[in-house]
């Protein structure tokens, strides 16, 4: 298989200490996977995730094929940038950390598009970083979907993509993500939902090897109760589900968003189309920030990453836990195209 990247995100945050622990504790997963970032914030990163033992070296790598002589327990590095005369500050904010975390995404999603590594898996970073920096994209996901717009020569419209978030027991796919709530509410459109639905359909067909069953979340409080508590599911809704299903999708609900996730998890569907974030995001959060991992589907690449973030608040500790980063890992080797 081709190289996995795997980006820096905010070296505020647990990003390098993270991506320090998961080449420690899994070598064999690791292997073939290289970091994009800066050589004294990866260092950083080492010294606090080995805790006063010895840390991994770091070796900076300058053509992919350099990655076949880097020894086993040393981490190649590709630096996006000159290294840091002074390193940003654990826990905080800073234009410097956001210009990194977004070069580095920038790098690794133009070499997966040029087909030079098999997927990218993101370390997070701070949307407030980024905003600093002059970034004009609020996360990942649309920093991924404009380049890969750009790449295909289309409008960036032309290139929907959906977050979704899994566990081993739970998935689910958002008609909308970084957005004020009133303008989530405004976003639950017709063509947002049916668009959800289709990106949804093919992704976990493919994955799943057959047609998967999607139930969706009403708005509302018990999907609007025949219309006593809003008319989304009826006036939205349904009628893009009605489409969807014409084009053969296996399509259950809207269902009272309280309940729909336990019925998921108990195994009735496969996956569960929230209309907005945290709707979708807390009950997969609440089963572990250890387990989930975020993949953006509709790319023309492979892209996962924690579904955690950056941890300010504990940045530097030695505490933070590479679990999920590992999960995005193994899902991404999971996902990535063969040879
Ligand atoms: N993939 C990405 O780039 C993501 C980025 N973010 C960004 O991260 C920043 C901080 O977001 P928050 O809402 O504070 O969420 P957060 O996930 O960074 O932190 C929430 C709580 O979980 C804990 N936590 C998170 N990851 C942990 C780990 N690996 N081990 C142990 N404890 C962990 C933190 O210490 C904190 O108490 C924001 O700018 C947000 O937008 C958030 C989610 C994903
Ligand atoms: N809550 C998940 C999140 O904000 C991650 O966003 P992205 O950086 O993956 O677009």
């Amino acid at each position: 298989m081709k190289p996995i990247a795997l980006t820096i995100g905010d070296v505020a945050g647990i990003g390098p200490e993270i991506i320090a622990k998961a080449f420690a504790q899994e070598p064999a997963l690791t292997q073939g996977c290289f970091v994009v970032g800066e050589l004294e914030a990866l260092r950083r990163g080492t010294a606090i995730a080995a805790g006063g033992q010895p840390p991994l070296p770091v070796a900076v790598i300058g053509d992919l094929a350099e990655l076949a002589q880097v020894p086993p327990r040393c981490i190649p590095l590709w630096a996006v940038r000159a290294p840091f005369a002074q390193l940003p500050a654990l826990g905080q904010v800073s234009a410097d950390a956001g210009r990194l975390a977004a070069d580095a995404v920038l790098w690794a999603a133009q070499a997966a598009l040029r087909g030079e590594i098999a997927a990218l898996v993101t370390a997070p970073l701070h949307k407030e970083a980024l905003a600093a920096a002059g970034v004009p994209f609020p996360g990942h996901t649309e920093l991924l979907q404009a380049q890969a717009a750009l790449h295909a020569g289309v409008a960036v419209e032309q290139m929907p993509v959906r977050m979704m978030l899994a566990n081993d027991e739970l998935r689910t796919v958002l008609v909308s993500i970084h957005m004020a709530l009133r303008d989530a509410l405004a976003a639950v459109t017709h063509d947002n939902v049916l668009q959800t639905l289709r990106i949804t359909n093919a992704a976990l067909a493919r994955s799943l090897g057959r047609r998967p069953r999607i139930a969706v979340a009403g708005l509302n409080p018990h999907a609007g109760e025949g219309g006593l508590f809003g008319r989304e599911e009826i006036d939205v809704i349904v009628p893009a589900m009605q489409v969807a299903e014409r084009d053969g999708l296996d399509l259950h609900g809207p269902f009272a968003p309280d309940t729909v996730f336990m019925r998921a998890r108990r195994g009735e569907f496969d996956v569960v189309v929230a209309m907005y974030h945290d709707q979708g995001l807390i009950p997969v959060k609440y089963l572990g920030v250890e387990k989930g991992v975020n993949v953006t589907l509709g790319l023309p690449l492979v892209r996962t990453s924690p579904d955690h973030g950056t941890a300010f608040d504990i940045a530097g500790r030695g505490s933070a836990d590479p679990a999920s980063l590992v999960e995005a890992l193994r899902m991404a080797r999971t996902l990535a195209p063969g040879p």
